[in-house]
């Protein structure tokens, strides 16, 4: 068995969740002494087993990072305007910093229109269509956090990502797109593959960094990693093993890349803990964000 505590090829998303939640803690405290740092909601349209574990580890980097988190489960058989008006008024709410919209929502609601109706300055996750195109400016202090995480696993290594030859697999809205623009705004030269990709390794084996979210256990095999590169894993799939137990598994063949990486991010324990503590991250720069434009009143003690 590995052991990861002592592989230094493990990336361990733990000490970067810690250092960030500890810079956000130091922020907020120093806030509240002239400006009130609102709650975070939490919205989860449906009973989702899936979305509870997530929401738990964010109401847990809250508490961590000395924030409010409200949790929030609607009826799955809300309808879209009973949501945008609930939105709506929580965008009003002085005492609400930021809203974030879990995934996946019953098939009835469209997620994007519900994405829109999030104030941009209240857009934690970054996943309004607003804050996506700042990304395309280079303006990346409200990324998607999946995204921003895998981003900052990569500097862990000390590389410079300038110049370094990226290839992203996967292109989703919430995940793979946005990496690929805040790669590029590193300097990193970025290749996005995709289902139609021809040859997946022909593309992986020439990059210096792979990054990959995708939703396939094992897609990734040591044959399609050059010797040396990072490996950054961000996919999350629960697998019956062998013994007949559940675990979760990202999309790499971890054990055996582990052996032509030069670093590789475990799952669990690599990207997810560490978008969660971006997550406290983009709360405390929607803070600034809403202190310059005037949204809340200072009242120094
Ligand atoms: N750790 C974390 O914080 C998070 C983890 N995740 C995990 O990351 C994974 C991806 O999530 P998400 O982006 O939302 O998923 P989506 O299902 O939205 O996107 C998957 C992407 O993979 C591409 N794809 C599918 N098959 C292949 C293939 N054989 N080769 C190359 N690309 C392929 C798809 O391309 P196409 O559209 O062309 O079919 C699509 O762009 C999931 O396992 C999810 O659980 C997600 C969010 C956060
Ligand atoms: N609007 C929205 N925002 C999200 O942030 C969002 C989403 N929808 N939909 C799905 C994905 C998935 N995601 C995870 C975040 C943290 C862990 C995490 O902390 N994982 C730990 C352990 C999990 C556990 O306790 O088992 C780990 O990987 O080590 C996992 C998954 C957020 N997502």
């Amino acid at each position: 068995m590995r052991d990861t505590a002592v592989d230094h090829r493990m990336i361990m998303g733990a000490p970067v969740k810690a250092r960030i939640l500890a810079e956000v803690k130091d922020y907020v405290a120093a806030a509240e002494r002239t400006a009130p740092v609102g709650r975070l909601v939490s919205i989860s349209i449906g009973d989702t087993p899936e979305v509870a574990v997530y929401v738990r580890n964010q109401a847990r980097g809250a508490n961590a990072a000395g924030i409010r988190f409200d949790q929030q489960l609607w009826n799955a058989e809300i309808s879209q305007e009973d949501c945008k008006a609930r939105i709506s008024e929580m965008n009003n709410d002085p005492d609400i910093l930021g809203i974030i919209m879990q995934r996946p929502v019953p098939d009835h609601i469209g997620i994007r229109s519900l994405q829109s109706a999030i104030h941009p300055l209240k857009d934690v996750e970054g996943m309004n269509p607003a804050s996506i195109g700042n990304i395309v400016y280079s303006d990346v202090a409200l990324a998607p956090c999946t995204a921003a995480a895998s981003v900052e696993l990569i500097k862990q290594t000390g590389l410079d990502l300038k110049g370094l030859e990226v290839v992203m697999i996967g292109h989703s809205e919430i995940v793979g797109k946005p990496a690929a623009f805040l790669l590029m705004a590193e300097g990193a030269t970025v290749t996005v593959c995709h289902h139609m990709t021809r040859s997946l390794a022909m593309h992986s084996r020439r990059a210096d960094v792979v990054v990959v979210a995708v939703g396939k256990p094992h897609l990734i095999g040591p044959e399609m990693i050059k010797p040396g590169a990072v490996v950054i894993d961000i996919g999350i799939n629960q697998i019956t093993d062998a013994n007949g137990q559940t675990r979760i598994v990202g999309d790499v063949d971890t054990d055996a890349v582990l052996e032509v990486a030069g670093w590789i991010t475990p799952v669990p324990g690599g990207v997810g803990p560490v978008t969660v503590a971006i997550l406290m991250r983009n709360a405390a720069t929607a803070h600034k964000r809403q202190l310059a434009a005037g949204w809340i009143d200072q009242n120094p003690r």
